[in-house]
Order: C-alpha cells, then sequence, then structure tokens
C-alpha cells in the first residue's frame, strides 16, 4: 500500500511538469532542483519499502547497497539505517548487487522497446519442460539438464579448455533432456555469447539461461538471445516478482525454473499459481555448503503432496556426483536433475554422463 503510495507520488510529480503542447504532444519541461531532490527521496524510499516487503517474506538478499538518503531526507527509514553496513551479507548478496548494476546500464544501450523488436527474430521456441518429461519417460531415470559451466564462486575454474559448443554437443549425444548456460560473466565466466553460440550451433536440446534475474528486462533479452528456460531465484525476487515475471516467461513462451533453497521458500512458490517448474538447490547459495538430503526434506510430507496434485516437475540441483546420488534424489520425488561439476570436469563430457547414472542413457 505503501509502496504504491509513493510511487504514485514520484509519477506525480513528473507528470506535474508535463504539459500539453497545441497539436496535444506532451513536452516534458526540466525539473527544478527541490522537485528532482523530492523524486530522488520518493524514488529511495520505494528502493527501501521494497526491501521491507521482502524481508517480511523471509528475503534476506537486498537488491542494492543500502545508500544513505538523498540529501534533506526526513521520514520513517531516518533511524533505521544506523547499523545497516553496506557491504554485501554473503556471495549472493554480492552478485545480485552487481547484476543489478550490469542490468542498468546494459537496459540503457538496449531498452526495452528494441529488444521487443528483437524478439521478431529470435529463434523459435522449444518446450522445456516437454523434453525433460520425454526423458525421463524414456530412460526411466530424471531427465538431465546439463550445466555448460565454466567456473564457480564456490570451486573456480572447473575447466580450463573450456570451449561451449563443444561440450553442448557431447551432453546432447550423452542423453541429456536439455542444457543450462551461464550466463554470468563475472562470477561464473559464462556469457550471453556462449547461449548464443550453442544455439546457432543447432544444439537441439531446449536452452536454460541460467542467470540471476533481478529485472524483467533480462526475461527479454535471454529470449532474444535463443533461450528457451530462465531461472528465477526465489531467495532474491519476492513473490509479486515471481508472479509477474512467470506471467511474461508464458507471454515470451519461455519456462520458468523457479528456483528454492529451503521450507519457506518451497511453502512461497507453492502458494503462487501457475508454477510448473521448481528446482531444488542443495546449494545453500550463502554459504556455499551442499547437502543432497535438502531435496528429500522438501519434498516430504505435505508439500510433495502437493507438487504431485499440481503435477509440478522438480528439478533437483548440485552436488550430484553418482548413480547412488541420482537414485537418492530420484527417490525423493524429483523427475529432473540439474548438474554441473561433476560432468563438466570429465575429460569427454559425454562419457561424464554415463558415470553420473551408472548407465548409457543415450539409447
Ligand atoms: O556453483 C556455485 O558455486 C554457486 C555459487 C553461488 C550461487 C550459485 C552457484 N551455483 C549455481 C548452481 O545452482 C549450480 O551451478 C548448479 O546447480 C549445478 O551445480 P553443480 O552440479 O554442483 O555444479
Amino acid at each position: 500500500m505503501e509502496v504504491q503510495k509513493s510511487k504514485k507520488l514520484s509519477v506525480a510529480c513528473v507528470r506535474a511538469q508535463q504539459s500539453e503542447s497545441k497539436d496535444g504532444s506532451a513536452t516534458v519541461s526540466p525539473l527544478s532542483d527541490s522537485q528532482e531532490n523530492a523524486l530522488k527521496i520518493k524514488e529511495w524510499e520505494v528502493g527501501r519499502f521494497q526491501d521491507e516487503i521482502a524481508a517480511t517474506q523471509g528475503i534476506r538478499i537486498r537488491r542494492r547497497p543500502p545508500t544513505g538518503p538523498p540529501l534533506h531526507y526526513v521520514g520513517p527509514f531516518e533511524f533505521r539505517l544506523q547499523n545497516e553496513g553496506n557491504t554485501p551479507r554473503n556471495i549472493l548478496e554480492e552478485i545480485v548487487w552487481n547484476k543489478d548494476k550490469e542490468v542498468s546500464q546494459l537496459k540503457e544501450r538496449k531498452p526495452l522497446g528494441m529488444l521487443k523488436k528483437a524478439l521478431e527474430n529470435a529463434p523459435p521456441n522449444r518446450d522445456f519442460i516437454a523434453a525433460l518429461r520425454a526423458s525421463n519417460l524414456r530412460t526411466g531415470f530424471p531427465g538431465l539438464i546439463a550445466e555448460v559451466k565454466k567456473a564457480s564462486p564456490s570451486r573456480g575454474i572447473l575447466r580450463e579448455d573450456f570451449d561451449p559448443v563443444e561440450i553442448a554437443r557431447a551432453y546432447e549425444k550423452g542423453g541429456a533432456a536439455c542444457l543450462s548456460v551461464l550466463t554470468d560473466e563475472k562470477y561464473f565466466k559464462g556469457s550471453f555469447e556462449n547461449l548464443e553460440l550453442i544455439r546457432n550451433a543447432g544444439v537441439k536440446c531446449p536452452l536454460l539461461c541460467k542467470e540471476f534475474v533481478v529485472d524483467a528486462w533480462q526475461i527479454y533479452y535471454a529470449r532474444t538471445k535463443g533461450a528457451d528456460a530462465i531461472l528465477l531465484i526465489a531467495a532474491v525476487l519476492p513473490d509479486l516478482d515471481i508472479r509477474y515475471m512467470t506471467k511474461i516467461c508464458k507471454m515470451l513462451g519461455l519456462a520458468a525454473l523457479v528456483e528454492v533453497h529451503d521450507e519457506r521458500e518451497m511453502d512461497r512458490v507453492l502458494g503462487i499459481e501457475g508454477i510448473e517448474l521448481i528446482g531444488i538447490n542443495n546449494r545453500n547459495l550463502a554459504t556455499f555448503e551442499v547437502d543432497i538430503s535438502n531435496t528429500k526434506k522438501l519434498l516430504e510430507g505435505e508439500r510433495g503432496e502437493i507438487i504431485r496434485q499440481k503435477d509440478i516437475i522438480v528439478v533437483g540441483e548440485s552436488g550430484l556426483f553418482t548413480p547412488a546420488d541420482v537414485a537418492y534424489v530420484q527417490e525423493a520425488g524429483v523427475k529432473a536433475i540439474l548438474v554441473g561439476e561433476s560432468i563438466v570436469k570429465q575429460k569427454d563430457p559425454r562419457s561424464g554422463i554415463t558415470g553420473l547414472f551408472g548407465k548409457d542413457i543415450s539409447v
């Protein structure tokens, strides 16, 4: 309510500067210093309110560093800011702050209107979820989303001789249902160029754009680069964002893989209409600890029941190395798995897949 009120105020502030010319078109006259400051204060307050709403949903990741208020600020956040540091609390928060800056720069170069035009020439969508279901039926194993992953903050460089297209082809030959392509450059040494290269090389597996989404603009961007699915992280995105971002995904023909780490995030996501694909990450993105029993824990009891009723596909993510690991998460109820390290590190990633399942799943 409060957020809406402040948003209205700042928009009203800009509108007040607009006047209609004789031909009916709107003209915008420059804001005075005090009006500009009032606008900055309102925008800053909206950011603070957004963090507050996120916190009520258990989200500890703040979207931006808590910078001090603009000049002359007097208001509800005046006293609460005193004890907040502006260094990130953990790696996920650091990644998110960096992503927020990166995206606002990219948006200036490629505004949404430009992306919407580029969509006309985007490669056709492939059905990510159908590919997982078909693979699960064909092999009797969870459908594999094989990750094209050069490096990670927890493990450093995973593969020196990294040729994304060669790795993608090897995964496809090895029986992967879908591929996950990391596009973050700073922390994972990935790129959108890799996504495009793989897509244009004729690889048929549907592609997941593995990004840290903080803005709906990124969803459009991913689609223009040939993605068939995109990751949305519940530890970063409040419910309202997940709701409208999944709608945008549907509109663009992308599958949304909504990732959770704990019971609270799972319950939030199960309360959102229209979710078809949930990833349970076994890696705590704040501490890097990996524990595959997390998948089992989150699928027990009523939660598992709701998932079955809604026919949601659950993906077990991270820390899967052996046929016993795969059997364990399958027994827990997953119909798909997302695997990076254990297969990308093998000299031949194709045989890495056979090693992971204890069987050649390509036939
Ligand atoms: O992999 C990391 O170190 C990491 C750190 C911080 C945020 C995300 C991170 N990884 C993203 C993933 O979820 C994994 O790449 C994916 O699930 C595959 O995991 P693995 O098989 O263990 O490589």
